[in-house]
């Protein structure tokens, strides 16, 4: 059998083809001689599967797709304090290039827009670091998202430096405010580089993957910014990352996103797919205009919507039920899936319900394969008040879902490999 994924991404390519409205990034000459018709879109799986139709292999330069993996990288080089120090995270309603700055604190607004774009690129990499170091520091990141040793369009970035009249003036008012430490040029010199990096419409969704993955590279299986990094990138590409679409993005199409003036556009769902498009034609906003509707098709289509999430909490008790009878009967709570919150509410409510009158109490974490850390303490403590009540209770736990449990303050469990082993007790 043929995968589905591919005739499906090439119906929506279809669907979007005739649409030959918008411009081509006029400011940077390079890319106002691109080809307009160049149409791809490519998914990445968290387990590293890339599907994808059109032009997926063709590579164009990253240009502001490079902001949220640098901020990542500036993150994870410095930490969150110098990082936000320097650059808020509050959605500017602006232009991707407008020269703003926090009228309260003199930071750029965010990550970004251009001037926060700019701040955060000096901040990668150690302090001491001369420019081309940092510009090293910055590619070497890049490909580490991709998987794969990234190259730069040294053609773009001429043509884009000789007209960088306006971020030069957004690097002189940075340095003139002293958000800006190092030399004005050098530092719009050095994310000039950072945005003429050659990606393909393929790369960019194992980039976005890696995003969606928990900073963990499927294809490579390199960790490459820790995950709080990841939590922090993703919320101020949700609500910064299409500039002043960004309100418009995240009701129609929600997921966290960025764009870029080559016509590139990624989405990161996170702990499902990294998503990528590639068409050159913008629309006022410098947003890719069939990338938009394509994404507004695949969201609409395939139940994307960050927001619109599964009622996973009803089905994390999967039976309860007695096994045996008489003194030894066993009362047995098979739950399952991924618990979080919600799902550990749901559990407290049935054993508070089913108040069980068997003396041994099983909760079966078997077909259970995640367990976040609210929901775990959660769990822990029915088992304490269980324990209390006089119960002796059991985690049936074969894969250690639940590493070293204690429930405390008189709470006691016996973890066991399977149901049976409690029913009969290993001698
Ligand atoms: N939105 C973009 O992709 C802008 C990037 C471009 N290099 C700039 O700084 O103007």
């Amino acid at each position: 059998m043929r995968s589905v994924i591919p005739d499906y991404l090439a119906e929506v390519l279809e669907s979007v083809e005739s649409d030959t409205s918008g411009e081509l990034a006029g400011y940077i000459p390079e890319l106002a001689a691109a080809d307009p018709d160049r149409l791809g879109v490519a998914f990445a799986t968290v387990e590293g599967v890339v599907y994808g139709a059109g032009d997926i292999d063709i590579e164009f330069t990253i240009q502001s797709i490079s902001k949220p993996f640098v901020y990542a990288l500036a993150l994870a080089d410095r930490g969150f304090d110098p990082v936000l120090a320097k650059v808020g995270v509050e959605p500017s309603g602006e232009a991707f290039n407008e020269i703003s700055l926090e009228s309260d604190t003199g930071r750029p607004r965010n990550p970004m827009i251009n001037a926060g774009a700019i701040t955060v690129h000096s901040l990668t990499g150690a302090e001491d670091l001369n420019p081309t170091e940092r510009v090293e520091r910055v590619v070497h990141g890049l490909s580490a998202f991709a998987g794969r040793r990234l190259e730069m369009d040294e053609r773009v970035c001429a043509s884009e430096m000789g007209n960088a009249h306006r971020n030069l003036a957004i690097a002189h008012m940075l340095r003139s405010h002293n958000v800006l430490t190092d030399d004005a040029r050098a530092v719009v010199d050095g994310y000039t580089r950072q945005c003429s990096v050659l990606v393909s419409t393929r790369d960019l969704a194992v980039m976005a993957a890696t995003l969606a993955n928990r900073g963990m590279n499927p294809l490579s299986g390199e960790q490459v910014v820790p995950e709080p990094v990841v939590r922090q990138v993703l919320s101020v590409m949700f609500s910064c990352g299409m500039y002043d679409a960004a309100g418009d993005w995240a009701t129609q199409v929600g997921i966290p996103a960025k764009s870029g003036v080559a016509g590139g556009l990624i989405g990161a769902l996170p702990g499902q797919i990294g998503i990528a498009s590639f068409s050159p034609r913008l629309d006022t906003h410098g947003n890719s205009v069939r990338g938009v509707s394509l994404f507004e098709r695949l969201s609409a289509d395939m139940g994307l919507h960050v927001m619109e999430v599964p009622a996973t909490a009803r089905a994390v008790v999967r039976s309860n039920r007695v096994v045996g009878s008489g003194p030894n009967a066993l009362r047995v709570l098979e739950l399952q899936g991924g618990i979080g919150f919600a799902g550990a509410e749901r559990v407290v409510r049935e054993a508070v319900a089913t108040s069980p009158p068997e003396n041994r109490v099983v909760l079966d974490l078997t077909r259970v394969y995640s367990i976040d850390d609210v929901a775990r303490r959660v769990l822990l403590e029915i088992v304490r008040r269980l324990t209390l009540d006089g119960h002796e209770v059991y985690l049936v736990d074969p894969e250690s879902i639940v590493p070293d449990p204690d429930p405390g303050d008189g709470g006691r469990v016996t973890v066991v490999g399977s149901v049976e082993q409690v029913i009969t007790p290993p001698h």
